[in-house]
């Protein structure tokens, strides 16, 4: 069942300017702060001044959520008393929201924070909604305790010991080679446990530091940092980042070297990468009155791995959202797979385990529908002293377990680092 916690009938929004600089989450409180980071700007958020928590969806396709939840804000802010003194992409009433990977499962949020602090090209504002006259800037903004270290942590194993992970990468490959599908996404997880209440803006700080091309977030306790950008709406422009095809940083440049020519050279890593730029095309063309698309990938660096990336952009048809154009491109066949149906239930059927908000779309929207989303990889679901880490690797008919158990591991050290003080 749809759960609401609404906020006052005739909630006041009021964004003034603020002085630019400083850093972002430095203003963020230890109670369950939100983010999206981004090369320095973003947004941060703390308090609830609402919050919708949608059910597992039997809808085929897995849209009506998005439609739900955008629904429920647009007539939330059409009732808002808005004071907008910067009107900017993120200023007014926006949401935070993290989306289930399937539709099947429940916990698919949208919350609107009562602060939200935020910053781009160079300017900066500070949101305040509420059903009352907040708080004066300075009084709101000073309000934070210091950071805590996460302490030490017992690992345990997911659903899926590392031996049956890579039984059941084999068993999807046996699938692809069979001709019943071209690509799944296959992921696994795993527990570290610490003494006591996980800080998430101690991971925050840590990613937004080690990954700042990335796209560091938190929602709810969904805590990462994503190379992968779903989309970014301003107006009637869209841009997004497809990733597919992986291999680890080398340790000397020589080596580093040696595994990008392999990469960009790989057939296996481009037929990867390809099932991800066609699924992205042929979701956004019905939103778009044009869609760019780069012939190529280019390489993506991070500090764990590097990518096969191609930037998409795209000029949207009237009236399309951000979260439509979320609704229309999830699952990715980053994520999911080609065709997505057929991968979906692989993955329903092998992966043994409800990945919750991994690999769903997370990300922020306002009131006029600009936002980012990002997919949720790199990620750890934090619930109190417990976080639940996710990696997953594409699988094509050329895939080695052992390798993509590896690729795996490379992509939990994102937030295994992120954990250890
Ligand atoms: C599914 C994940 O990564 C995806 C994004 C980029 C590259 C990927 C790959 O090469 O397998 C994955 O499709 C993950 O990080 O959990």
């Amino acid at each position: 069942m749809t759960t609401v916690r609404e906020a006052a009938p005739h909630p006041t929004v009021r964004t003034v300017p603020l002085r630019a600089g400083g850093g972002l989450l430095r203003h963020l409180p230890a109670d369950a702060p939100m983010a999206w980071v981004h090369e320095g700007e973003g947004l941060v958020a703390w308090g609830e001044a609402a919050r919708i928590t949608l059910p597992a969806e039997d809808d085929p396709g897995g849209v009506a959520r998005f439609g739900e939840a955008a629904a429920w804000l647009a007539d939330l802010a059409a009732r808002a008393e808005v004071h907008d003194a910067v009107d900017a992409p993120g200023t007014g009433p926006v949401a935070f929201g993290a989306f289930t990977f399937d539709p099947r499962s429940a916990g698919s949020v949208l919350v609107v924070p009562r602060v939200i602090v935020g910053s781009r090209d160079g300017r900066a504002w500070l949101t305040t909604i509420g059903d009352r006259a907040e708080a004066h800037p300075g009084e709101i903004l000073s309000r934070v305790t210091p950071m805590r270290p996460v302490g030490p942590l017992t690992w345990s194993e997911g659903a899926l010991e590392p031996k049956e992970w890579e039984a059941a990468v084999a068993t999807a490959v046996a699938r692809i080679r069979g001709g019943a599908l071209a690509k799944a996404a296959l992921a696994r997880d795993t527990f570290a446990d610490a003494e006591r209440g996980i800080d998430a803006r101690t991971l925050l700080a840590r990613l937004v530091r080690a990954y700042p091309g990335c796209y560091t977030f938190s929602v709810d306790g969904m805590v990462g940092a994503t190379p992968e950008l779903l989309v970014r709406r301003e107006g009637d422009r869209a841009a997004s980042l497809v990733l597919a095809g992986t291999r680890p940083r080398g340790e000397t440049q020589d080596d580093d070297d040696m595994l990008a020519a392999d990469l960009l050279a790989s057939t296996k890593d481009a037929e990867e990468h390809r099932y991800a730029v066609d699924s992205l095309r042929e979701a956004l063309e019905p939103l778009a009155e044009e869609v760019e698309i780069p012939d190529r990938p280019r390489l993506l660096q991070l500090a764990n791995v590097q990518h096969l990336a191609t930037p998409a952009r795209a000029t949207l048809l009237p009236g399309a959202t951000t979260l439509d154009v979320v609704a229309a491109l999830h699952p990715t066949a980053a994520v999911g797979g080609t065709p997505t149906p057929a991968a979906v239930e692989l993955i329903r059927e092998i992966e043994g385990m409800d990945r919750g908000r991994y690999a769903g779309p997370v990300g922020w929207i306002d009131a006029a529908g600009n936002g980012e989303w990002g997919i949720a990889l790199r990620c750890a679901q934090i619930t109190g002293s417990r976080a639940r880490l996710f990696a997953g690797c594409g699988i094509v008919a050329g895939s080695d377990p052992e390798t993509e158990l590896a690729e795996s591991e490379a992509k939990l050290r994102v937030m295994r680092e992120a954990l250890a003080d």
